[in-house]
């Protein structure tokens, strides 16, 4: 059984989009991905994604609309990613977990990517009509 993780891609008013990295201790320290984490029990993927938002960014957002979903095979898991977007919250970032934070636009210049964020650059490159590399590798 895959593990349902609830990933948030939040825009500001400029269409930028956030992009965070792992922590130490985590699997993948210092890859840049979107926030989020596991659902925990009993928890729908929008439950999910407004507490680690709320754990991790300090933000409550307001409705998440669900985007993408995706199925990955790590080395350590198979993960299916629930990926949402997000335009509006309250309260202000600060970042909880000693992570780093930017907000990005294509080509995004933080590297490296998660292999399982990758995909995400894709979906919005063609939702921007972007063509040419995403990101460095
Ligand atoms: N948050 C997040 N996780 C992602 C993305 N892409 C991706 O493959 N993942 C994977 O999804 C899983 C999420 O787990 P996590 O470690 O962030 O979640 P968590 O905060 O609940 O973890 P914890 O068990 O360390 O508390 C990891 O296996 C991670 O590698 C992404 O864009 N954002």
């Amino acid at each position: 059984m895959p593990v349902d993780v609830a990933v948030g891609v939040l825009f500001d008013a400029q269409g930028r989009f956030l992009m965070t990295s792992r922590p130490d201790g985590k699997v993948y320290a210092g890859y840049w991905e979107f926030p989020g984490g596991k659902l925990e029990a009993g928890e729908t993927v929008e439950q999910a994604l407004r507490r680690e938002l709320q754990e991790e960014l300090g933000i409550c957002i307001a409705d998440a609309q669900l985007w993408k979903t995706e199925l990955i095979d790590y080395p350590h898991a198979r993960v299916r990613l629930h990926f949402c977007k997000v335009h509006a919250w309250s309260g202000e970032l600060e970042m909880r977990e000693r992570q780093a934070a930017r907000w990005q636009m294509l080509p995004v210049e933080v590297r490296p990517i998660l292999p399982g964020t990758v995909p995400v650059l894709n979906w919005l490159a063609e939702e921007q009509a972007f063509s040419g590399s995403t990101h460095a590798d």
